[in-house]
């Protein structure tokens, strides 16, 4: 009996109508009407195959048909066979069991759907069990044998995959006795499937190697669907339909192999797609950028400032810094853009960068005083000269000052001594002469080396009956560095002790030699206290001046020196200077230094206002918008403008240079300040009366200083001391406010008060001066210096309730009780402690001398030896000082 399926499901199969497959059917030839029409198994096959590929298979048809045939005429023919069973105590289900094993057993080599068929084949047909077994294996054999051909066309149409079979074991007994038309049904289709399979499987196993990955691409179909799915896994046979179009799609476009993948990017930019294309663009904009620069534009020759940094220098030669810190790098020199460069760098680097270097003073862009500079003409007039009276302190400077004006300056004077520059003009038989009231403290040498650049005539007193000291050289190097002529003082002739000729041969052993020995210098013997030989120093001075044809033109812009300045309550800042050349009037505009402004008023030495100031005259100067420093000139302008300009341009360039001299002193003496971090400063707030003061006191401070303390002033200034200064203060560690001839008053007292600041005051330059070295001396370690008082050797030991106790004998000076003692071992010190104990025999002793036999013990420490040494000393703290 040939199993038929309905066209329906073949439809259901393939996923397409019913209707489709009926009319492909009746295109095939096949006897089909409807969805419910059947066909066998092998039409429906070719019918699949048909629909699939398109190709119409006749083999098929006859093959079934003849296989139908033959099998039909066996089964006929066989019959009667069948109706006259031998003799058999077997039943025929006994029987058909036996006959089933043999079959097993016979085709145990063929596939297990051929097995499950004839098994089947078995079951439905009981009484013809052996020929129809024959029968069936002689269709199935020519059904194998046309089986290549079959395969050929199924190639490019569906291939079943079917799941690989229960070992053959599982045919037990049971399975044969479990007759179910579904299960025919469904081995038939097995069948075919496994076949097809068969070959899929092979295909499969190369294909494997290729990539498994083809079979997940695949469209997974359940062939059965439903109820017969079940049926399937009853059997074992779960089948599913691989799509092979996708399969063929694959085999029309190969596989390209893959490509390696590109080692992922590692780091913050692992995550960006487009990193590495944006740091190549960034590279590239750099490589432009540095490759374009030094293109740009060749240097040959460049203006620069003495003071110059790597940078600088490799900006005015239009190159990277980086060129110009490689060429000093391979000269051994590890400098940062920052450091400044010396003299013999900047020679290397314009030979090695093939650049003339011209080294300018940036100070020419605002020296009015070059500018403004007039060619003494023949309007120019003789003057006055500007004298200078210099010398060691109280050898009478302001004594004789005031003998000459005949004012008693000194008797007003805070302590007796000069505290800032004063100048004023006298007149000796018709003629002025100008003085400069210079200080004799050390602390003014700063001004008084400004002082000489104004000055004319340079007297140096010397005090008759002192004779020459350290400031009177220091006055006489300075007398000389100027290259003004000096007339020597010699005062206090009226003293008995008084011994010119001692100071004569003094100043002549340093190269001033007097007149009347031969030299070129007047030695004037004179007295300020009774007003001997003034007058002889006048006319010295007179005739001096002479000899110096001092000539300045009255007409020209005014030219003047500051000689001292401050900031004057009610006045503002005020300047008194020395006019040098021209006429300085009320209403004139001026430059001084970084401050301008318009000459307000003028006032002279005796208070009065003045309307103008002739060459070699003074007077103090109102109008000025800020202080200016001593010794700074002031030139008078034809506008406003003009002034305001220079003081700006100044205000620049000492801002840069402050600046510039910050760093430069950090990287120079860098190692210095390294070891300073160990120094203890003192800060120090500064605020004076007047702008010599000021330089004065925070020069002698900047001296206060030795390997381990040091004054530090964190803020200076002229005028009176303000609430800011008592903040300042109060938020610093060891700080001190202090006022020179400036005193607080209401609120800032009472802030200093409320935040325990404590100012101090002073009106004399050196008392300020000898607290702050008291303080600094405070601040400073206590020095001790040791003093050995004698050896002793240890020549027996022995235990006591208290201690170890060293026998010793004393072999030099003495052993001290109450001192420190050390313990030696063989040259060696062990030991450093206290001496606890010391016995001669029983008794303690104050001290026990040279040869004598002595019992010690040492605080907290038991182990002495016979032949240590022990010695005793004492500890001497010395008083310390800058
Ligand atoms: N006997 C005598 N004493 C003098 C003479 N000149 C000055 N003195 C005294 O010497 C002391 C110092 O005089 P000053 O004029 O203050 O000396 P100085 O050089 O100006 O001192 P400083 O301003 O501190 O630099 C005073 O006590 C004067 O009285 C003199 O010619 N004879």
């Amino acid at each position: 009996m040939t199993e038929k399926v309905r066209v329906h499901e073949v439809a259901k199969e393939l996923g397409i109508t019913s209707k489709d497959v009926v009319k492909k059917a009746s295109d095939m030839g096949l006897d089909v009407k409807s969805a419910n029409s059947s066909v066998t198994m092998q039409e429906a096959e070719s019918l699949m195959n048909y629909i699939m590929s398109g190709e119409l298979a006749e083999a098929p048809k006859t093959e079934t048909e003849t296989t139908a045939k033959t099998t039909s005429d066996t089964q006929k023919e066989k019959a009667p066979k069948q109706e006259t069973p031998k003799a058999d105590d077997k039943k025929p289900d006994a029987k058909q069991e036996d006959s089933a094993k043999k079959e097993v057993a016979k085709e145990k080599d063929e596939s297990d759907e051929k097995k499950v068929e004839t098994k089947t084949a078995l079951k439905e047909e009981k009484p013809q069990i052996k020929e129809s077994n024959d029968t069936q294996e002689e269709a199935e054999s020519s059904t194998a044998t046309e089986e290549p051909k079959k395969m050929q066309i199924k190639k490019s149409g569906l291939k079943i995959v079917k799941k690989k079979k229960q070992p053959q074991e599982s045919f037990d007994k049971e399975d044969f006795e479990q007759p179910s038309k579904s299960k025919s049904t469904v081995s038939t289709y097995g069948k075919m499937s496994a076949d097809v399979l068969e070959e899929l499987a092979k295909k499969k196993k190369i294909k494997q190697a290729a990539g498994a990955k083809k079979q997940e691409q695949g469209v997974k179909i359940d062939i059965f669907g439903g109820s017969l799915a079940e049926v399937s896994m009853d059997m074992d046979d779960q089948v599913v339909l691989l799509d092979l179009n996708a399969t063929e799609r694959r085999d029309m476009i190969p596989e390209e192999p893959r490509k390696p993948k590109a080692p992922k990017p590692i780091g913050r930019n692992a995550n960006k797609k487009a990193a590495p294309r944006g740091r190549k663009v960034a590279r590239d904009k750099r490589k432009k950028y540095t490759k374009d620069k030094p293109e740009d534009l060749v240097v040959t020759h460049v203006e620069i400032p003495e003071d110059i940094r790597v940078y600088e220098f490799a900006e005015k030669l239009n190159r990277p810094i980086s060129d110009v810190i490689k060429v000093l790098f391979s000269l051994g020199l590890m400098m940062t853009k920052n450091d400044f460069l010396g003299s013999d760098e900047i020679e290397i680097l314009s030979e090695e960068f093939g650049v003339e270097v011209t080294i300018v003073d940036p100070k020419d862009a605002f020296n009015y005083e070059e500018d403004m500079a007039e060619e003494i003409d023949e309007n120019a007039t003789k003057r006055a000269p500007v004298i200078t009276i210099m010398g060691h302190v109280d050898h009478g400077k302001t004594s004789l000052l005031d003998a000459i004006r005949k004012a008693k300056v000194t008797e007003d004077e805070a302590g007796g001594i000069t505290q800032h520059i004063g100048a004023y003009t006298i007149e000796q038989n018709g003629e002025a002469i100008t003085f400069i009231d210079t200080p004799g403290h050390a602390a003014f040498s700063q001004m008084r080396q400004r002082g000489t650049d104004v000055t004319d005539i340079i007297v140096i007193v010397v005090a008759a009956d002192d004779g020459v000291k350290p400031q009177t050289e220091e006055v006489i190097k300075l007398a000389k560095e100027s290259g003004a002529p000096v007339i020597v003082a010699l005062n206090k002739m009226d003293k008995e002790t008084a011994n010119p000729d001692m100071v004569k041969g003094q100043m002549a052993e340093r190269g001033l030699n007097p007149a009347d020995w031969g030299g070129d210098i007047e030695f004037i013997p004179l007295s300020a206290k009774t007003g001997m030989g003034i007058d002889d120093l006048l006319e010295n001075i007179l005739l001096t001046a002479e000899v110096l044809e001092l000539k300045a033109n009255e007409n020209a812009m005014a030219k003047a020196a500051v000689v001292e300045s401050s900031l004057e309550k009610g006045r503002g800042p005020v300047a008194t200077v020395i006019v040098q050349n021209g006429t300085l009037r009320v209403g004139d505009y001026v430059v001084c230094g970084s401050s301008f402004g318009r000459v307000k008023a003028l006032i002279d030495e005796h208070k009065k206002q003045i309307k103008e100031i002739k060459p070699s005259h003074t007077a103090v100067v109102v109008g000025l918008n800020e202080v200016p420093s001593s010794g700074e000139v002031m030139m008078a302008m034809n506008s406003d403008k003009e002034a305001r300009e220079y003081a700006q341009k100044r205000h620049e360039y000492d801002r840069h240079k402050e600046l510039s001299h910050s760093t430069k002193s950090t990287l120079e003496d860098m190692t210095s300040m390294i070891a300073e971090g160990k120094l203890k400063s003192l800060k120090v707030v500064l605020k004076t009366d007047v702008h010599g003061s000021l330089e004065a006191i925070r020069s002698s401070l900047s001296e206060l200083r030795n390997d381990e303390v040091k004054v530090n002033i964190i803020s200076s200034g002229v005028g009176g001391i303000t609430e800011n200064d008592v903040e300042l203060v109060a938020n610093s560690e060891n700080c001190v406010l202090l006022g020179f001839n400036v005193r607080p008053t209401g609120s800032v007292k009472a802030l200093a008060k409320q935040k325990n600041v404590d100012i101090r005051t002073y009106s004399i330059i050196y008392q300020l001066l000898d607290d702050m070295t008291g303080m600094l001396t405070g601040m400073m370690s206590p020095k001790f210096t040791e003093e050995n008082t004698g050896q002793a050797e240890v020549r027996d030991t022995f235990k006591s309730p208290k201690g170890m106790v060293a026998g010793c004998v004393v072999v030099d000076g003495k052993l001290v009780r109450g001192g420190l003692v050390r313990v030696i071992r063989d040259g060696v010190v062990i030991h450093e402690g206290e001496l606890t104990s010391l016995k001669r025999f029983k008794d303690d002793v104050e001290e026990i001398g040279n040869g004598y036999e002595c019992g010690v013990m040492i605080k907290g420490y038991d182990d002495v030896i016979v032949g240590d040494v022990i010695e005793t000393f004492k500890k001497i703290e010395q008083k310390v000082s800058l």
